[in-house]
């Protein structure tokens, strides 16, 4: 649905200028909800905006539907656009309209008449649930609603694909989980294609399906979600999944943790399951087939999208051959395994 092949941008020129995005090649599968996501300045906000061409990218193609929008003059730009809704972190509504008028303005500049206004505004305001404020100002309403109003304003041309610029980052969390439930609906009901960009992993792990990670204006991992919570390949990666789905580690553990190895230390381990691997015996395997005792220390089981995601921190004791052997087959596993560090045993 959205192809984007060999796409570079550069701000400025010569000694100032800035290469924002690197040979990035991405396609988003129609009906999809992809996310991208980045550090701060990591190119984010230039690679959604050059999808709807709000950004020229200084080479490569951009094609939505089969349309490569890098061709299209000015009048056959604006046509295209049509097809792209979008929306932003600061909701960018029109404070002297109402929630009606603002939904309604892409519809006046295609000189829709105002039956056929009407017709496109109402179910939207019944989708977004905003059909008790529709005579509301956005100075009356909260950031969620304002958010709703500007999701209703981006689907008021029946776009095939929707464009999500951090649309939750000004949101608190209970807020951004209504919007997140409304995009995921939106893409269910209409079939809209939705590209996301987030620093937020929390939004990705909640609607998305697949997930690009840039890294100074280049893609350096992509992957379905499931398995990039599971096993991202790079270190970013590995950071970015952390902060979704870390727990504290449990009390007192932290001071007991060294990072050497010596005689008497036990390892502390955490696996990471995924898939099958959730259901697999790993555990009492280990203590069958190496003489190796398990004590877990702490364990989380996780829905993300339609994988089951586990998590177990686990103490593993006996001679240091047998936990040498288990851990050797651990890593033959479908399963992460992490070395925390090392305890002695209390
Ligand atoms: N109009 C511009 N002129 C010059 N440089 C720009 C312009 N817009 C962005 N940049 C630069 O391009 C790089 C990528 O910026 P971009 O805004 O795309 O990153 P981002 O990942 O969206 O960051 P953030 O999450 O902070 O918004 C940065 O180095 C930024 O300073």
């Amino acid at each position: 649905m959205i192809n984007i092949r060999s796409v570079n941008k550069v701000y400025g020129e010569g000694p100032n200028a800035v290469t924002a995005l690197r040979d990035i090649n991405l396609e988003v599968p129609q009906g999809g909800i992809y996310g991208v996501v980045g550090r701060s300045g990591a190119g984010k906000s230039t690679l959604i905006r050059c999808v709807n061409m709000l950004e020229t990218p200084t080479s490569g193609q951009v094609l939505v539907d089969g349309q490569d929008l890098t061709q299209l003059d000015e009048q056959g730009l604006r046509l295209a656009r049509h097809q792209i809704g979008m929306i932003f972190q600061h909701f960018n509504l029109l404070s002297s309209r109402t929630v009606y008028d603002n939904i309604a303005l892409p519809l006046e500049l295609m000189k829709a008449d105002s039956a056929q206004i009407k017709a496109a505004v109402e179910p939207l305001l019944e989708l977004t649930g905003l059909t008790d404020k529709v005579d509301h100002y956005p100075s009356q309403l909260s950031g969620g609603q304002k958010q709703r109003v500007a999701i209703a304003r981006a689907l008021a041309t029946k776009p095939k694909v929707l464009l999500s610029d951090e649309a939750t980052s000004a949101l608190d969390p209970h807020t951004t989980r209504s919007i997140l439930e409304l995009l995921k609906n939106i893409n269910r009901e209409l079939g809209i294609t939705i590209l996301l960009i987030t620093h937020e992993m929390e939004v990705v792990k909640r609607i998305c399906d697949r997930v690009a990670l840039i890294s100074d204006g280049s893609l350096i991992e992509e992957d379905e979600v499931g398995h990039f919570f599971t096993h991202p390949t790079t270190a970013l990666g590995h950071e970015f999944v952390e902060t979704a789905l870390s727990q504290p580690l449990p009390e007192g553990l932290e001071d007991r943790l060294h990072a050497n190895k010596a005689p008497s230390r036990r390892p502390v381990i955490r696996l990471t399951f995924s898939g099958d691997s959730v259901q697999a015996p790993l555990i009492t395997q280990l203590a069958r087939q190496f003489s190796v005792d398990v004590s877990i220390l702490q364990a989380q089981v996780e829905h993300i999208q339609s994988q089951v995601l586990g998590r177990l921190l686990a103490e593993l004791s006996g001679s240091d051959e047998a936990i040498a052997q288990a851990m050797t087959h651990l890593e033959s596993q479908p399963v992460r395994l992490e070395v925390l560090g090392y305890v002695q045993p209390v």
